[in-house]
This record gives structure tokens, C-alpha cells and sequence, in this order.
């Protein structure tokens, strides 16, 4: 069930639905999609706890917005419960278009318009600008926020969604380009059970939960210094409340590297002795080349030389 990419001949892969959301283009983009069963679900935790039970080998969920930043469901959602992994990740480019309900044509008789809240948030100054009277419905989804123009009982003027969803159900788009930052990207990530990690690419990414520990004065630094003192370098780091009172928190973090180079297991370790409720959420392939800039002294080689070096000393003396 877990290794998504070798166990499973038909996988089953939940996401947020209906049909024509984004998070529905970044499963596409996983390789033999066009083989697997689609599993739609009303919410990012749904999606994911179908894969908790067992109901679906993974889960397509967002966790990143170049504009909105983390997608704080899906942080607390894998930092919290059944433990899970992430075991590819994926880019999608945002643009919205601006549907409308039969009978409206122009952006001043719009009162209401419906989108999910990120795809709102992406909006808002667009929609502040052009429809100063409209207000805000939260839908599940975009795709369903859309879809929901086709009803005969509509109760919204309009919906924000992708260009793609407007187009294959012959939606009436009466604005292209709703966003207000051009060219923002979500990134989405596949979530399984925890199985085999993905083999080294050279271009990888970690992520981890990273608790604070309690009474440990400077345990930010010292966190970070576990990253920093190997040559490790951060993509992402969150901070976001545990739910168990005023000032507990846990760090989300993104990491190049992977769990199976010395650099990247050597800061887990030093990790782990200062926070050990730390969570690993896998290592998997970045969706973009990266060329993780490290230096000679925290390469495999280095490690290996220094790992020879101290063998050879204990045996010398006898162990140290
Ligand atoms: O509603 C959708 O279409 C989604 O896939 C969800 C979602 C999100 O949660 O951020 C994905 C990408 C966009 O940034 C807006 C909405």
C-alpha cells in the first residue's frame, strides 16, 4: 500500500475534488496517472485520512503557496495523527478566471462571488478593485465552487477557479487573469504510508516536524545550527501552534538533501538528541534541479575520510 511507485499495479490516489481542481493537475503530472483510480475527497484531511485507512495507496495534498505561503491544513494534518510520508512532490502555476452565473454580464452586478479561501486569498485585492460589493462564499474547492454556477439553484453570482475547469464545462468566463500576484505556483505534495524511501536523486528534498522543546533557552539556534554547521540549507521553515496552549509550538521545515546522505542523517541525529519527538516526513526528488551547495567538508567523501579516521582510532585505543 505504501510504496506507491513499485506495490501497487492500479493505485488509488485521493485529492481534493471535484474534477478540474489544481490539486487534481498536480496528481496528472504523477507518473502512470493515467492508470490509477481518482479518488475524490470534500477536504485536504479527508484526502488524507482515506490514505490512514487504508482506502487509497496516497494522497495528493497542497502544502506551499508562493503567494499564500504554507497551507496550514495540510502542516497540521501530517504533523499530527498516523504517521505518514511524502514521496514526490509537484509544481503547479496558478491563474485564475472569474465564472459567472447566466444572466450577469458585467462586474458591476456581481454581489457574490464563491472560490476556496486560497484561491480567495490570491484574489482579494483584484476582487476589492472590481467588485467592491461582492461578497466572499467559501467553497471546498475551486473545481466545486465552478461547478456550482451549473446549478439551477445557484445562490452566488460567480466563482473564481482554474482557466481549465471554466473551459471543459463551457463555464461564462467573464475575466482572465484574476490573480493579483501573476505567476504564482502551488506546490503540492503525494503522501502515502510510511514505506520505502525514495533512492537518491542528488536533487532532493527532506521535510521534517520539528517540536520546540520546552525549558531549552536558544533551541531555535540550536536547531538551526544542526542544519547550518552540515552545509544543510532550508527551503521552507514554518513555525505553527501544536493546539496545546499558548506558546507550544512545532517548526515545519523543507531541507535539501536526502536522509541517505551522512550530511543530511548526521543533522537528523543531532536533531533527534535535542528534540526527540521529532517527525521525518520523507525524502523524495525536488520537482525543480536543485544544486545543493554544500562544501567539500560535509561531501559523502568527507564523511567516509572522518568515519575511517575514527574507526581507526578507536581501534588504536581501544574504543574512546
Ligand atoms: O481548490 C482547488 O482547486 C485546489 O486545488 C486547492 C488550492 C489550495 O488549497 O491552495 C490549490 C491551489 C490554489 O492555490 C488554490 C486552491
Amino acid at each position: 500500500m505504501s510504496d506507491v511507485t513499485e506495490l501497487d499495479a492500479r493505485p488509488t490516489y485521493a485529492f481534493l475534488g471535484p474534477a478540474g481542481t489544481f490539486t487534481e493537475a498536480a496528481l496528472l503530472q504523477v507518473p502512470g496517472a493515467a492508470n490509477a483510480d481518482f479518488l475524490p475527497c470534500s477536504s485536504v484531511n479527508a484526502a488524507l485520512t482515506k490514505v490512514r485507512e487504508g482506502k487509497a495507496t496516497a494522497a495528493m495534498v497542497p502544502i506551499e503557496n508562493s503567494v499564500e505561503g504554507g497551507v496550514s491544513a495540510t502542516l497540521d494534518a501530517i504533523a499530527n495523527g498516523t504517521k505518514l510520508q511524502i514521496v514526490r512532490e509537484a509544481l503547479v502555476p496558478i491563474t485564475f478566471v472569474l465564472t459567472v452565473r447566466p444572466g450577469i454580464t458585467e462586474l458591476s452586478q456581481i454581489r457574490s462571488i464563491s472560490t476556496h479561501s486560497h484561491a480567495w486569498a490570491q484574489c482579494r485585492y483584484w476582487a476589492e478593485m472590481n467588485t467592491p460589493n461582492a461578497e466572499f462564499i467559501p467553497a471546498s474547492s475551486t473545481a466545486a465552487a465552478a461547478m456550482g454556477l451549473l446549478d439551477a439553484d445557484v445562490t452566488y453570482d460567480a466563482a473564481i477557479s482554474s482557466p481549465l475547469v471554466a473551459q471543459q464545462n463551457s463555464l461564462n468566463v467573464l475575466q482572465t487573469g484574476v490573480e493579483d500576484n501573476t505567476g504564482a505556483v502551488t506546490r503540492f505534495v503525494l503522501v502515502s504510508l510510511p514505506g520505502t524511501v525514495p533512492p537518491v536523486t542528488g536533487s532532493d528534498k527532506t521535510t521534517l516536524v520539528i517540536p520546540l522543546p520546552e525549558d531549552h533557552p536558544g533551541a531555535l539556534m540550536d536547531i538551526l545550527d544542526q542544519f547550518a554547521s552540515r552545509g544543510v540549507n532550508l527551503t521552507r521553515i514554518e513555525s505553527r501552534p501544536t493546539g496545546e496552549g499558548l506558546g507550544n509550538y512545532f517548526f515545519s521545515v523543507d531541507a535539501e538533501g536526502h536522509i541517505h546522505e551522512s550530511r543530511m542523517s548526521d543533522a537528523l541525529m543531532g536533531l533527534h538528541r535535542i528534540t526527540p519527538d521529532i517527525r521525518f516526513l520523507g525524502s523524495y526528488p525536488a520537482a525543480e534541479q536543485l544544486s545543493p551547495n554544500y562544501g567539500r567538508h560535509n561531501s559523502e567523501e568527507a564523511y567516509r575520510e572522518a568515519r575511517a579516521w575514527v574507526d581507526g582510532l578507536r581501534g588504536i585505543t581501544g574504543g574512546l
